[in-house]
């Protein structure tokens, strides 16, 4: 269960059988919030973090297909009624399930140890809808298991909380425009 608006955990039914298992992970007609356009394929090492981002436009449908990712989430929509809060859910391969992120929902991905995900996106990927904080800036509100996790360069080098803020608010505000 997730305390903030508009995420939604949808679990899988696993038939196993002698060869393995399968679970359908997707349907349409599933009340997932998000209908998929693109579908990408992570792989991390040990002490990964992506992250902490937010997008304007775009919702994520994210899964743990190997290993375990800690998923950190924290709501910066003005409007929502879980703004200001955030938690941590923690993807298991061998608990199959997905999380719907809503847009506004700045998330960060952590892998204490090598993991794969896959995730489905509600629009293409595109670098104006990629906005982001530093992973530990206090205003995120989430006390992540690392002090020295290994980063990407832009990652290493974001702004801070009220500078993705600000980027968030300005970028719905053309969004809404039909600027983007
Ligand atoms: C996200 C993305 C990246 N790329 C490319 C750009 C770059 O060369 C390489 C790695 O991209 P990044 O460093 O941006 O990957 P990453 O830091 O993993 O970015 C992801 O982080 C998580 C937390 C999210 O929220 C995702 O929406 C996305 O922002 O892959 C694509 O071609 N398509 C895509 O959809």
């Amino acid at each position: 269960m997730s305390g903030l608006h508009g995420v939604i955990l949808t679990t899988f039914e696993t038939h196993k059988d002698d060869r393995g298992a399968l679970s359908e992970i997707f349907r349409e007609s599933w009340p997932t919030g998000v209908k998929p356009v693109q579908w990408n394929w992570v792989s991390s090492n040990a002490n990964v973090l992506r992250g902490v981002h937010v997008h304007v436009q775009h919702l994520d449908y994210l899964m743990c297909i190997n290993g375990e990712m800690l998923l950190g989430l924290s709501d910066v929509r003005p409007e929502s009624s879980t703004k200001g809060r955030s938690e941590f859910i923690t993807l298991k391969a061998d608990e199959p399930c997905a999380v719907t992120i809503p847009e506004g929902v700045a998330h960060g991905f952590y892998f204490a140890a090598p993991a794969q995900i896959l995730y489905g996106v509600s629009h293409y990927w595109q670098t104006v809808d990629e906005l982001g904080c530093r992973w530990n800036d206090p205003g995120l509100g989430l006390d992540w298991p690392t002090r020295a996790p290994h980063l990407s360069e832009r990652d290493a080098t974001a702004g801070d909380y009220q500078h993705m803020l600000d980027a968030y608010i300005a970028g719905r505000a053309k969004l809404a425009r039909g600027a983007q």
